[in-house]
């Protein structure tokens, strides 16, 4: 516990020196319907997410359904707005006056969904829905077609058969190709990839994934990929972040938040897990019911109401962010030694 020391409450919890992207503070409260008296209710989606994520990197994002992840994600791309906090893509301060434009945002970041389907025009041609964005931004129809087939190509499908092609005659596996090509026409410099891979067949999933790999190495890419498949996520990331109703619970390299998961949730999250690495099975007893509304979270640390070491501080403060070492970062109160936590000395 020695190695331990307290970080600010504020932005840049872990991560890199000069990120690609840097979050401080995020929230969205989305309004909810009822209370006819009093404050409206609000489900606190997102409540004060902060990290970053490095030029080259992949950041893993897991948790439970509900935990914010996809709000996230929209709230990176300005898909919805943000409550509050803020996003430094690129050097750049999204969305004030001064700093990046939603075009220009848009551009360099991309998004990939899991509804292969619905995120394609089923009255465009595969050639035209990769032309688009390009045409969109000034490209020439013969020079975004030439480009609608460099991408095929590089997704793995024949231009020669697929161009001509609209989505429904697609496979799911296709489509989600096709999707990621379009998703690189503009050239991004991050891409999100929300549940890009849950829909498919496992053995679709691991080309898609191989894929993704070898893209991002050819192009110099960035990725936050979203996932409720922890094995997926370990084979993918270079680092994983932890939600819990709306908070980021944990944040490190994954050999430390897969071989060492410091946050009792975490623990929890991994203890369905079937690794190989029997370093990396969890002791812990899994998760017990659904997390808490999030329109009416507990006080002070939000997983107090399903972990098995929770006492009086934990409804009392919200804990502070806690550096393990190596970017391990923790929220939980078993790991500051000021907490007044009684097992915080203790527990390893
Ligand atoms: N438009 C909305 N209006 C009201 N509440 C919303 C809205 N969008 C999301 N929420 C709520 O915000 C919370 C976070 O949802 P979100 O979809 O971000 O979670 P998630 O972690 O991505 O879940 P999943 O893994 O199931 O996709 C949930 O309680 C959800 O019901």
């Amino acid at each position: 516990m020695t190695s331990l020391h307290r970080l600010d409450p504020v932005p840049d919890i872990g991560g890199p020196q000069q990120p690609l992207l840097s979050v401080g503070n995020l929230t969205k409260h989305f309004p909810v319907r009822g209370g006819l008296t009093g404050p409206k209710p609000v489900a606190r989606a997102v409540d004060g997410v902060s990290f970053s994520v490095a030029k080259g990197e992949t950041l893993g994002v897991v948790g439970e359904s509900g935990c914010g992840k996809s709000t996230t994600a929209r709230l990176l791309m300005r898909l919805i707005e943000p409550d509050g906090g803020d996003i430094v893509f690129d050097g750049e301060t999204v969305g004030t006056r001064s700093g990046l434009s939603l075009r220009e945002l848009r551009r360099r970041m991309q998004m990939v969904f899991q509804d292969s389907y619905a995120s394609l025009n089923p009255r465009l041609t595969i050639a035209d829905s990769l032309a688009f964005a390009p045409m969109v931004h000034g490209v020439s129809r013969r020079d975004a077609t030439a480009v609608a087939g460099d991408l095929l190509g590089r997704v793995g499908l024949d231009p020669g058969t697929f161009m001509g092609r609209y989505p429904h005659e697609l496979s799911g596996g296709q489509r989600q190709r096709v999707n990621i090509a379009r998703a690189l026409a503009l050239r991004p410099r991050l891409v999100i990839l929300d549940e890009a891979v849950s829909a498919l067949d496992k053995s679709v999933e691991a080309q898609v994934l191989n894929l993704l790999v070898e893209l991002k190495r050819q192009l110099d890419l960035t990725y936050i990929f979203i996932s409720h498949d922890l094995n997926v996520v370990h084979y993918i990331s270079d680092r994983v972040l932890v939600m819990y109703l709306g908070k980021v619970a944990e944040v490190g390299p994954v050999e430390a938040i897969y071989g060492r998961p410091a946050h009792p949730y975490t623990r929890a999250l991994f203890s369905a897990r079937l690794s190989m690495d029997p370093d990396e099975r969890t002791a812990a007893a899994p998760l017990q019911g659904d997390p808490p509304n999030p329109i009416n979270p507990p006080s002070g640390c939000r997983f107090r109401t399903r972990c098995p070491h929770a006492t009086g501080v934990c409804a009392e403060r919200e804990p502070v962010p806690m550096d393990l070492g190596g970017g391990h970062i923790v929220a939980c109160h078993l790991h500051d030694s000021a907490s007044g936590h009684p097992e915080a000395h203790a527990y390893a």
